[in-house]
């Protein structure tokens, strides 16, 4: 899938200073990111509207315009598909460390108490060796 982003992204990139009037790309670039924000964000809910409605392949016809415009708003702010998936591997090994840990509260092992060692107050001791003296 990132491959196929990837492509998608350099499309974009390629695309994004063409005539507006024959490049949809183009023409959000002249819009400007809130008209992406937008686009994104109505694609964001057909996609949800479809899910619930339970319709699979217009979910996977909605995910392609959500990705796409995704991409463009990714360009638009200076963002790279690298950029997003050395997060997600971040939060994953993230993730794997965590799952490793026990589930439960981490029981730490009861220690024996350790003996106050007290050290020996020389300078009190000197003290009085020399008023005995
Ligand atoms: N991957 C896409 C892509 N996916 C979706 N879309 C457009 O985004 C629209 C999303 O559907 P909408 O219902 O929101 O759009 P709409 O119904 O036309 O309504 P409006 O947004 O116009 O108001 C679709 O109509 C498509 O035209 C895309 N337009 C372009 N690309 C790719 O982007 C690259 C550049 O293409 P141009 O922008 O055409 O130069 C090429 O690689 C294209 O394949």
């Amino acid at each position: 899938m990132s491959d196929s982003i990837e492509r998608l992204y350099q499309a974009v990139i390629a695309a994004k200073d063409l005539d507006p009037a024959v490049s949809r790309t183009a023409r959000l670039f002249q819009r400007g990111p809130a008209k992406m924000a937008k686009k994104l964000a109505e694609e964001a809910v057909e996609v949800v509207i479809d899910a619930v409605s339970g319709k699979p392949d217009a979910v996977v016809r909605e995910s392609a315009d959500l990705l796409y415009n995704l991409t463009v708003l990714w360009a638009s702010a200076g963002v790279k598909p690298g950029d997003v998936w050395r997060e997600m591997e971040r939060r994953e090994r993230l993730l794997g460390i965590a799952e490793k840990l026990p589930k439960s509260p981490v029981k730490l092992p009861k220690t024996a108490p350790v003996p106050v060692v007290r050290r020996r107050i020389v300078a009190l001791e000197n003290r009085l060796r020399k008023r005995q003296s």
